[in-house]
């Protein structure tokens, strides 16, 4: 049984979807106003784990993740700069969507807000005739005292901790909180039966998660940034329309990506890009790095981590190619030595721990963990079995980590092969220079060596 820590309950429970094999599962998106970071990133890999470690346990999950391409502020990015909001939009949008690729992070849908506005006026008009929303000059407002339940996902009880959007004068409470925002001079605008104007922030995530998920479902995630007031307020909504609860059954939040402890955000000006990081870390390494980490716990931001990480995960690397080509090469040979039949034994209990880690609210740390010492054991030994079968352990945990895929050349390798058998002769030789020499061309050529002792393994690395 899967057990997910839920912000709402704040309880370990057994993960039991509303609609087996089905698993529906929302998570914020970015606004796109400026680079994405590699903060972002942490969230999207997250649940990007979420998902695959779900679908290797035999669910199909249905993933959406919404683009929010109008909001505050992307139209202030967008006066700074002196060009229209949808440049702004479109620009950060197109960078996120190409790095997410890259990330291999593959959401179902990737619903955009302004091509949603219809279903956002339906939800808002939908609240007012329930009485849970009412209309001013300056836009529409939630009534927070309609709903009895405010406050149940973050533990904030008492309403003087709920004021937001305090600069709005004509709401009735301090806590309410826009749902539809009237246009002032020079801001973007769309129709409504109130004014000339644009969605909340809240209001999009409930709209579009329920278009595509229905009325409830399973999981909802983002950092643990959102739990107040975005995803207070999502419920709020979403569960006075639609009169369920709980309207979302497991509430997930992932823990910041900091830097010296703070955490990454485009206001703070402490962001790395993801698209400037990518270019001096390959995007596995960087999903590596991220799944180190437990995903609620915070992870802190270096160069020398990653740095360790790429050195970490290029030795497995190394070793699972190395496995590759033992399988590829060899056969098996009928009969095994104890010490195999005791090595196979320890692979097959380090993959049922494998699983009750990432079942245990997908500990990816400890999971790792048990992939490492596989590699470990199999690299003591040239035995096809213990090859193939820690070989079938790691494909199956690289179904989660996705980190391990395969890269060739067809044609090629016998003559790489052949070189990196020169260039050992050579360092018997100590011919040092010559050897460095064909290491470095080598290099150059998408083919990384690794020394141990006398041997050396090799990789097409891209
Ligand atoms: N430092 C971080 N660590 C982990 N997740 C983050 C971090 N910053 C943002 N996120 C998550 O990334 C997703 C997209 O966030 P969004 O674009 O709203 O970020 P933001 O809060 O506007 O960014 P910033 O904080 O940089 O201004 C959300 O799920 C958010 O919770
Ligand atoms: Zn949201």
């Amino acid at each position: 049984m899967i057990k997910v820590y839920n912000t709402l309950t704040r309880k370990y429970e057994d993960f039991q979807p509303l609609q087996p094999p089905l698993v529906r599962m929302y998570v914020c998106g970015p606004t796109v106003y400026d680079h994405s970071h590699i903060g972002h990133a942490r969230t999207w890999v997250a649940f990007d784990v979420v998902k695959r470690y779900l679908r290797l346990r035999g669910y199909f999950v249905i993933h959406v993740q919404n683009i929010t391409d109008i909001d505050d502020k992307i139209i202030n990015r967008a006066n700074e700069l002196g060009v229209s909001w949808k440049e702004i939009a479109d620009k950060y949008a197109k960078e996120y969507l190409d790095l997410m690729k890259e990330m291999k992070v593959f959401p179902t849908i990737h619903p955009r807000v302004t091509e949603h506005i219809s279903d956002i006026i339906e939800f808002i008009k939908d609240l007012i005739e329930k009485g849970y929303a009412y209309v001013t000059p300056s836009g529409v407002y939630f009534d927070v005292d309609k709903y009895p339940y405010y406050g149940q996902l973050s533990g904030v009880k008492d309403k003087e901790m709920w004021s937001q959007e305090t600069f709005v004068k004509d709401k009735k409470n301090p806590y309410d909180f826009a749902l539809w925002k009237c246009a002032k001079p020079n801001e973007p605008w769309w129709e409504s039966p109130w004014c000339k104007g644009r969605p909340g922030w809240h209001i999009e995530c409930s709209t579009m998660s329920s278009k595509y998920l229905g009325k409830q479902f399973d999981i909802h995630g983002g950092a643990r940034d959102l739990i107040f007031p975005h995803h207070e307020n999502e419920i709020a909504q979403s569960e006075a329309r639609f009169g369920v609860r709980p309207w979302v059954k497991y509430w997930l939040h992932s823990g910041y990506l900091t830097v010296k402890g703070e955490k990454m955000s485009k206001s703070l000006g402490n962001i790395v890009p993801l698209v400037d990081l990518l270019k001096e870390y390959p995007a596995d390494v960087v999903r590596y790095w991220l799944t180190t980490a437990h995903y609620r716990s915070e992870l802190d931001f270096s160069y020398d981590r990653l740095d360790q990480a790429k050195v970490a995960l290029e030795r497995m690397k190394m070793s699972v190619d190395k496995l590759r080509r033992t399988v590829e090469k060899g056969y098996p040979k009928g009969s095994l030595k104890d010490e195999e039949v005791k090595a196979i034994y320890d692979i097959w209990k380090l993959r049922e721990e494998f699983h009750q880690a990432m079942s245990n609210d997908f500990n990816t740390p400890e999971a790792w963990a048990k992939v490492r010492e596989a590699l470990r054991i199999a690299n003591e030994t040239d035995s096809w079995e213990v090859a193939a079968i820690t070989l079938n352990f790691v494909e199956e945990a690289d179904q989660v980590f996705a980190v391990f895929e395969e890269k060739r050349v067809e044609g090629v390798e016998p003559f790489v092969d052949l070189l990196v058998r020169v260039r050992s002769r050579l360092r018997e030789r100590k011919m040092w220079e010559l050897s460095d020499w064909i290491r470095s061309e080598l290099d150059k050529l998408g083919v990384k060596l690794l020394d141990k002792g006398r041997e050396t393994e090799w990789r097409f690395a891209k």
